[in-house]
């Protein structure tokens, strides 16, 4: 009897101390009360980005959460956005420690994504920022309108097989997404989004991302629990093993046929790696990584976008009718659209502007971290705190447009800018914070410009898209996790008259078709 009653006056002692610990560490930092030991955890639920922009209401634009024993400086409003991300940006340019992405699938945080700032981020993401800028992405474009064309040719085969009962065309974005990086990294591609291979990789993609979520990451956050939990490092070692041994096939493949490889589809990124690690500067173990990543953060970024896109459409039929106008207006019909077009559909420029900002792939950008102990605002930042920047906040709470939480393209009419125009053009004054900012700023983001905007040139100028028989499309649902991609809506692909198809069996297969080897 005494032992257990030394151990209860035991427990209660240990919650005392941890918690006096817990409030020693918040003063002067507003947000909201949490728990002992869990701190504000357990109160985010499945959508934390509402109830963080809740917060940000009444606590202000810069505000403190505590995640177990790990401390969230939570980002909200543009203004904050601009002074954290680009002012600061130096201070401000790091990753935090985690364990399953950063100690294991990034091993020792070694890729770009995860690398805490300083010369070997900079060294690695010199492979990104040669492989996907401007010049070289324009030098893939055939790639790219390719592409666009077999998205539409996979959606006319997937409608002609479901008619109007509809189908969810999330893996059709996904292959298209997929397929582009996969040329632009090794210069290959899947003839569908059904081949085993590319199944494969979509799933070890989606094991990726189930990983980096809230419960892989509770052993970051509350650290005792390490021990407990030896199951969610052992998925990460195998995912590790999966992932790098599929992945090692395919470079060792390109590897094999370099040569041949380049002479089809010059400057891909494993051509780049290839030759480092020839000459030492890189080992085969981090060019893998730096593989891993492009699929990991190109892939369900694009493809979820360019879905919430297309429900955009379908919910706001008039933006649609208004795209195939401008579209009829400017290509025709005796053609179908091409990057040349593209300054010439400023209304097209309109939606995916709009788009983004209105239902972009993620809520919160990645984190960020102080490399050493800093101050902002009077408020000592400790190493190891991770910056949050809330997107939806940024883009729709706190954003000065007027009704900013209405779908509505013509508010950016005055100024049809590219999304590379917004994104890296005035900071202060800017609406959209999808591709983070500042030294950070995501390197795909020409990319993912240009293949969203000829993906919706080509899907409006091919369809007018419906939601599937009875379906009730709900714009507020969407998944959790790191991307929020809408739930599996069936929509409906009506083809806009039979020229689609005879310009699909003509102008679709030109281009490219034979230049990549498909698998
Ligand atoms: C719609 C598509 C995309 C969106 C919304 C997006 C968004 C983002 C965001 C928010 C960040 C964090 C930036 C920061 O910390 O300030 C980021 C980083 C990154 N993105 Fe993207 N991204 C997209 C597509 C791509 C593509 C296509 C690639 C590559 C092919 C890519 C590669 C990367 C990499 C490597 C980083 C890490 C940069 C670093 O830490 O230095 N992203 N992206």
């Amino acid at each position: 009897m005494l032992k257990e009653i030394v151990q209860v006056l035991l427990g209660i002692g240990f919650l005392r101390l941890t918690h006096s610990i817990y409030k020693a560490r918040r003063p002067g930092r507003p947000g909201p009360p949490g728990y002992p030991i869990f701190g504000n955890l357990l109160q985010l639920g499945t959508k934390p980005h509402l109830l963080m922009a809740k917060w940000a209401k009444k606590y202000g634009d810069i505000y403190y959460l505590r995640m177990g024993f790990i401390d969230w400086m939570v980002v909200s409003t543009p203004e904050a956005m601009h002074d954290i991300l680009s002012r600061q940006g130096l201070t401000f340019a790091s990753r935090p420690h985690q364990v399953i992405l950063g100690d294991i699938l990034t091993s020792k945080a070694s890729g770009v994504t995860t690398s805490p700032y300083g010369p070997d981020w900079n060294y690695k993401r010199r492979f990104f920022t040669t492989t996907f800028n401007k010049v070289n992405v324009q030098s893939h474009q055939d790639t790219l309108l390719y592409e666009s064309r077999d998205l539409i040719r996979q959606l006319m085969a997937s409608s002609e097989e479901h008619g109007s009962h509809g189908f969810s065309a999330r893996r059709h974005h996904q292959s298209y997404a997929l397929n582009i990086i996969l040329t632009m990294a090794y210069g290959t591609r899947f003839s569908s989004h059904k081949d085993p291979l590319c199944q494969t990789q979509l799933q070890l993609n989606d094991e990726l991302f189930r990983m980096i979520g809230p419960k892989y990451c509770l052993i970051d956050f509350l650290p005792f629990l390490r021990p407990f939990l030896p199951h969610l490092e052992r998925d990460a070692w195998d995912l590790h093993q999966t992932l790098y041994g599929f992945l090692g096939d395919h470079f060792d493949q390109y590897c094999e046929e370099a040569d041949t490889v380049n002479a089809r589809i010059p400057n891909t990124l494993s051509k780049l790696l290839l030759e480092s690690v020839r000459k030492g500067d890189l080992t085969r173990e981090h060019a893998l990584i730096l593989l891993a990543e492009t699929f990991a953060a190109g892939l369900d970024t694009s493809s979820a976008s360019f879905t919430w896109l297309s429900l955009l459409l379908v919910t706001h039929m008039d933006v649609q009718k208004k795209a195939q106008e401008e579209v009829d207006r400017i290509v025709g019909r005796d053609r179908m659209p091409t990057h040349d077009d593209l300054p010439n559909l400023p209304y097209l420029r309109c939606i995916l502007l709009e788009s983004m900002r209105f239902r972009g792939p993620a809520q919160f950008s990645l984190p960020r971290a102080t490399a050493e102990d800093t101050v902002y605002r009077g408020v000592t930042i400790r190493k190891g705190t991770w910056i949050m920047p809330s997107l939806y906040a940024a883009n729709r709470v706190f954003s000065h447009l007027e009704d900013q939480d209405v779908f509505r393209p013509e508010r950016w009419e005055s100024n049809p800018k590219t999304l590379t125009e917004e994104v890296s053009g005035k900071q202060s004054t800017r609406v959209n914070w999808n591709f983070g900012a500042g030294r950070r700023v995501c390197p795909g983001l020409y990319l993912s410009d240009l293949s969203l905007s000829l993906a919706v040139a080509n899907l409006v100028w091919s369809f007018t898209v419906q939601a599937g028989d009875g379906e009730q499309i709900d714009l507020e649902e969407m998944e959790d996790g790191t991307n929020t991609p809408p739930p599996h809506w069936r929509l409906q692909y009506t083809p806009r008259g039979d020229h689609v198809k005879t310009m699909l069996e003509t102008e679709g297969s030109i281009t490219r078709a034979d230049t990549v080897k498909a698998h």
